[in-house]
């Protein structure tokens, strides 16, 4: 077993410091609490570090109330032991609609999965039971985007970009969404959940049950996350990794499942808009005479390859379509 562990980042000294800021700008309740500067620029290293190496990190004190985050695990569990009968009463969802939906057979990956987009949107296809469960995802579906701008703030600022640089690029919240997923107990000769791979989009968050699986490559070598309470787990994605053209890391990782027991997790995923141009920011290339090392895409047609490579994989892990398609390799390094 290896010791290395990803850092856990305490995420409460931003937290007070937005709460006072948006209390001060709606002119109503007056916070006490002195912003803390320190605490934030303590908060701004670490998470800029956890970047850098890892592109992996888990998050605490992060302003989701934690009954709201297990209430929507357990709400999930109860829905998958469901008969299959019930549960496709709201399915098949294929993205970008809504809806349950098993992972076909032909993959390895045994889960079953539901997307859920921002709440009213009409994409949507949640279970009319267990009840409560649409009234819950509704509630933390808005927490999670607004802790992911928060994340993103953070970003911006440890990247020295100007301020609102990301914000004002990555404008546009309509492909945000959550996707819950259920895993099946391993056998005796198979247990991937989900095959390594890397998330395509800004940053993700991980909600993940006590059963455990997740796992981050790091150094060649594979880290478990182990689960920890009322925890969120925050991934870089590969967009974030060529806009800073490689500082920040999108890491990859994967899923393996456990023998006797199922697992339940959230992704949410922090999404650019498709049309959007995606190339290393002059930032990190020719405003500091570096070359860029990805040449630019639309966002489109990188989701569209990630999409068929996923439904019809190559035999090779090593040929799977990811972000290394848009790679410029450097002669020199050679
Ligand atoms: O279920 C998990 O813990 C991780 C899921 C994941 O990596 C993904 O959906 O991209
Ligand atoms: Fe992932």
């Amino acid at each position: 077993m290896g010791s290395a562990i990803i850092p856990t980042i305490d995420l409460s000294p931003l937290i007070a410091a937005t709460e006072y800021t948006k209390s001060q700008a709606a002119g109503t309740v007056k916070s006490n609490r002195p912003v803390n500067k320190i605490g934030t620029e303590t908060v701004k290293k670490e998470l800029s570090r956890a970047c850098r190496e890892y592109g992996f990190f888990q998050i605490v004190n992060h302003g989701i109330p934690v009954e709201l985050l297990n209430r929507s695990l357990e709400l999930a569990k109860t829905f998958y032991g469901y008969p299959d009968e019930e549960k496709m009463k709201r399915g098949p969802g294929a993205p970008p609609k809504g809806g349950f939906t098993k992972n076909p057979q032909h993959l390895p990956d045994r889960n079953e999965f539901m997307y859920i987009f921002e709440p009213g949107s009409p994409k949507n296809v949640i279970p009319e039971n267990p009840p409560q469960f649409k009234e819950v995802l509704e509630d933390i579906f808005p927490q999670y985007r607004n802790l992911a701008s928060l994340i993103e703030d953070i970003i911006n600022d440890c990247l020295e970009l100007p301020p609102n640089f990301l914000k004002e690029y990555n404008d546009s919240r309509d492909y945000d969404h959550l996707l819950s997923l259920h895993y099946l107990p391993a056998s005796d000769f198979e247990n991937s959940g989900k095959v390594e791979h890397e998330d395509g989009n800004i940053v993700t968050f991980v909600l993940q049950d006590d059963v455990g699986g997740l796992e981050v490559l790091h150094k060649g070598k594979w880290i478990p996350v182990p689960p920890a309470p009322s925890t969120l787990v925050v991934n870089v994605g590969d967009t974030l990794q060529v806009l800073s053209n490689n500082r920040f890391k999108s890491a990859t990782h994967r899923v393996v499942r456990q023998k006797g027991t199922t697992r339940n997790s959230y992704a949410f995923f922090y999404v650019l808009d498709v049309d959007k141009w995606v190339e290393p920011l002059p930032h990190f290339t020719t405003h500091i005479g570096e070359p860029p090392q990805y040449r630019g895409f639309y966002y489109k047609d990188f989701v569209q390859g990630r999409i068929q490579d996923r439904l019809n994989p190559p035999a090779r892990l090593e040929d799977r379509f990811c972000i290394k398609h848009y790679a410029i390799s450097t002669s020199s390094g050679a």
